[in-house]
């Protein structure tokens, strides 16, 4: 059962926060890109569908990526194929050249996101090419969504911080993100890939961005390795950013990362969103089936401390 959620904005004379935060689910693509064992596609169709139907606005539903690389998204054409497609959902997949754009297109994809770091050794570990290549690789894709009228959606993995070079500047996050809005993103996502930001380092970053990029064009992605994601999104949210990626039962991690864990559950940051009288359009009872589901199909428990809290039996009867 859930706890009685507060309806009244959460206000303070000094904070102002959105009063609705669009959340972007990126579980079936960032989390299950990670796992040892490949989910069967009636298993990741099934989920997509259930994340949908909790009233999440986007689902991020598979990469168009080489399979050399990422097997764990073979299945991409297939995953397009056979997800029921909800009015009102934007299923966006990943595509990191003209050749995964192409694949994606021909199974009626209507959103794809491109992705480029703020590291140039994240960047040859994860797309074999430097920041600069990569920028030059997705201008094409980015040309033949716009004349195919398909949104294009922006990543800058690695804004707080790289697991082969440290501490990143947050300028080069700036300047990274800028090129892909000029591209013609339509949206910026900021990956804190390994989770290392702390809600200090956030605020620098994001500063810095919004130096060059409007808020509105911004969105968050943490990772929770350091147990620092729904703090950095406060802050996001402190600064004007309602957008958030985050996944169901806290699954996710890049394979191209080291020691990257889990992406902020989206059941955490749903909890915390709702407890704060913010709109999000989420039922937090579905995702948290969602996850449960999921956490079935992967055999281990949820990551999400909220759906372990709130799936717990009351303590009268405990
Ligand atoms: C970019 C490449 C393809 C370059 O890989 P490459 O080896 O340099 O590419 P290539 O152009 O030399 O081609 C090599 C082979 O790959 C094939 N190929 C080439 N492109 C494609 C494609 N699109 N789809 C399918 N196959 C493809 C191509 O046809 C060829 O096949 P072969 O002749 O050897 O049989 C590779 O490095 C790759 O696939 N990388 C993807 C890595 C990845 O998916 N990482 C995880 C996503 S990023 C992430 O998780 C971070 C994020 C977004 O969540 C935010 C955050 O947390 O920071």
């Amino acid at each position: 059962m859930l706890p009685r959620v507060t309806r009244r904005a959460f206000s303070s004379r000094s904070v102002n926060y959105p009063s609705y935060v669009k959340i972007v689910e990126v579980g079936p693509r960032d989390g299950l890109q990670n796992e040892k064992s490949v989910v069967t596609t009636a298993d990741k169709v099934t989920l997509i569908n259930m994340l949908s139907d909790a009233g999440i606005p986007v689902v991020e539903a598979t990469s168009f990526v080489s399979p050399k690389w990422v097997p764990q998204m073979g299945d991409n054409s297939e995953v397009m194929k056979q997800i029921k497609r909800k009015e009102g959902v934007s299923y966006p997949v990943l595509t990191p050249n003209l050749m995964g754009f192409d694949a994606a297109v021909k199974v009626n994809a209507e959103e794809v996101a491109i992705f480029g770091a703020a590291s140039e050794s994240f960047s040859r570990k994860n797309i074999n090419c430097s920041i600069e290549e990569s920028l030059e690789r997705f201008q094409p894709v980015c040309d033949k969504a716009k004349s195919l009228g398909i949104r294009v959606r922006g990543y800058v993995s690695c804004v707080l911080g790289c697991p082969y070079e440290g501490p990143i500047d947050p300028t080069t996050v700036a300047k990274v993100a800028k090129t892909l809005l000029d591209m013609g993103c339509y949206e910026i996502s900021l990956g804190d890939t390994i989770g290392i930001g702390t809600p200090g380092s956030t605020l620098e970053m994001l500063r810095a961005t919004k130096e060059v990029v409007p808020v509105e064009q911004l969105a968050v992605h943490f990772h929770d390795t350091y147990g620092q994601a729904l703090a950095n999104i406060l802050i996001a949210l402190q600064e004007g950013v309602s957008v958030v990626d985050s996944a169901v039962a806290g699954l996710g991690g890049c394979p191209y990362a080291k020691g990257a864990s889990g992406n902020v559950a989206t059941e955490d940051v749903v909890y915390m969103l709702h407890g704060l009288g913010i709109k999000t359009g989420v039922d937090l009872n579905k995702v948290m089936e969602a996850g449960n589901f999921i956490s079935t199909v992967l055999n281990r428990p949820t990551s999400s401390k909220a759906a372990r809290a709130l799936r717990k039996p009351p303590a009268s009867k405990l």
